[in-house]
């Protein structure tokens, strides 16, 4: 462990639901401050879609780069993180062990942070280990893979000191009435069920681009930001805040996504789990687990459509029933979470400033964010109209933030390159406690 040491090399890991992101960065100092300078990115991508595919780039050595090469033999993150870890430290790979073994600080993104991630970033110790343990189950795609990577990064690089970064701190301010479910509030209370809202690296890292690209505070900017990746959330955040957002006690709540339902009527369990005739069975808790993980694991695009790649969706050509389902689906949820963002932040502060769009969806595809603004149509004036050109093009040059509506309406169209890697660095570089 370094401990209280300026970072000098932080290793940033994202284990979404279908990726392994990692960034490797050297620490420079300018006059003032701490800054990262990245010197390598990696991804292991379609975990869910196999084969999957290895993306490797060192920074100014292109003759390295390694391009959506498929891979036969990793399946989980940790045996992705572990594939770039082996790749990393060979040096006819253009790195080499010397670059790996300097690495001073590692960030790793938690996405159930419970209790403890209302408090923000925190150093692992066995404690941080053990809650990441207990919340796998409120999380059943992402802790237990995050805290396998965790060991594991203590176990390949012990001189490091690892830090949490959990998705739901950025809900932290979720009004009450938001945040509490319907239920009998004494087990409510007890069995700490709630809504924490997830994807919070993601509308951090939105927020603040956004505001710098509005030329506003932070505390001034309002904004309906949509993150649409593997799994897909969205967030009103009204004055720099959390207000609203569509993932709940899970990141199995409100949109569809690769492999999740998304929100359906919670008594669709007990009939999907029971045969025929049997309906006022009591299920069993082995059962209960069973449907948790085809709603988890076996639902949403991979259930109707056979496959969890949005991009392979859109692209079916000619579209098939199951194809066009599944984006009319996906497309008519997103609207409802819009129409009702819209109206709460409105009526609330009178204002939001851009509809933003991040994640693989919402950055890499222009004909799904044509979808969805077309859907607004009906608030002409109200909303931009599209720049078809410019939301074609894509962004330009090194734009984290670009626009792509016509500048017609009050609230404009935005699309963010999202960085959770880098967040979490920005992060730890300005928290002296976490060094
Ligand atoms: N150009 C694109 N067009 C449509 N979908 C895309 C595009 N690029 C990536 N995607 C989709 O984005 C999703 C992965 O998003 P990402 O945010 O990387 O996921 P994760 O949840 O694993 O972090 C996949 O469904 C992938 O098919
Ligand atoms: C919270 C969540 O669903 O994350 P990801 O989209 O990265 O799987
Ligand atoms: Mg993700």
């Amino acid at each position: 462990m370094s401990g209280e040491a300026e970072p000098k090399s932080i290793l940033s890991i994202n284990a979404g639901s279908s990726s392994l992101k990692i960034k490797l960065f050297d620490i420079v100092r300018n006059d003032k401050a701490p800054v990262p300078k990245l010197i390598l990115k990696s991804t292991i991508s379609k975990l869910t879609s196999p084969s999957a595919k290895f993306t490797f780039k060192i920074v100014d050595k292109k003759e390295y780069d390694v391009e959506a090469q498929e891979i036969e033999n990793v399946h989980t993150s940790v045996e992705a993180f572990n594939h770039i870890l082996k790749h990393s430290r060979n040096d006819d790979n253009g790195f080499g062990n010397k670059r790996v073994d300097h690495i001073t600080h590692i960030c790793h993104r938690v996405v159930h942070g419970g209790e403890i991630g209302d408090r923000g970033p925190l150093v692992v110790n066995n404690r941080v280990i053990k809650e990441v343990e207990e919340l796998a189950t409120l999380a059943p795609l992402h802790n237990g893979p995050a805290e396998s990577i965790l060991k594991e990064a203590i176990r390949a690089l012990p001189e490091a000191r690892n830090i949490a970064f959990f998705d739901s701190s950025f809900h932290s301010t979720l009004p009450d009435f938001i945040r509490t479910y319907p239920i009998d509030q004494k087990v409510a209370k007890e069995k700490k069920l709630r809504k924490y809202g997830f994807h919070g690296l993601s509308y951090s890292w939105v927020l603040k681009n956004v505001a710098k690209f509005l030329g506003k505070e932070k505390e001034e900017t309002s904004i309906i930001a949509l993150h649409l990746g593997s799994g897909a959330s969205i967030c009103a955040i009204k004055n720099g805040k959390s207000y609203d957002t569509s993932m709940g006690l899970t990141p199995l709540e409100g949109l569809p996504g690769g492999s999740r339902s998304g929100t359906v009527d919670p008594s669709l369990i007990f009939h999907y789990s029971s045969r025929p005739g049997e309906k006022d069975k009591v299920l069993s808790s082995v059962e209960l687990s069973h449907a948790e993980n085809i709603l988890n694991s076996g639902s949403g695009f991979k259930a109707l459509v056979g496959t969890s790649d949005f991009s392979e969706i859109l692209a079916t050509d000619p579209p098939t029933h199951e194809s066009e389902l599944t984006v009319n689906i996906y497309l008519d949820r997103i609207l409802g979470f819009l129409g009702s963002y819209w109206l709460k932040l409105k009526g609330g502060t009178g204002g939001v400033d851009a509809i933003v769009f991040s994640g693989g969806i919402g950055e890499g595809s222009s004909e799904f964010r044509k979808m969805i603004i077309d859907g607004l149509a009906g608030l002409n004036g109200e909303f931009d109209g599209l720049d078809n050109e410019r939301n074609k093009k894509g962004s330009e040059g090194n734009e984290v933030v670009y626009p792509i509506g016509d500048g017609e309406g009050k609230i404009k169209f935005l699309v963010c390159e999202t960085d959770e890697e880098l967040q979490m660095v920005e992060e730890c570089l300005s928290t002296k406690k976490l060094w």
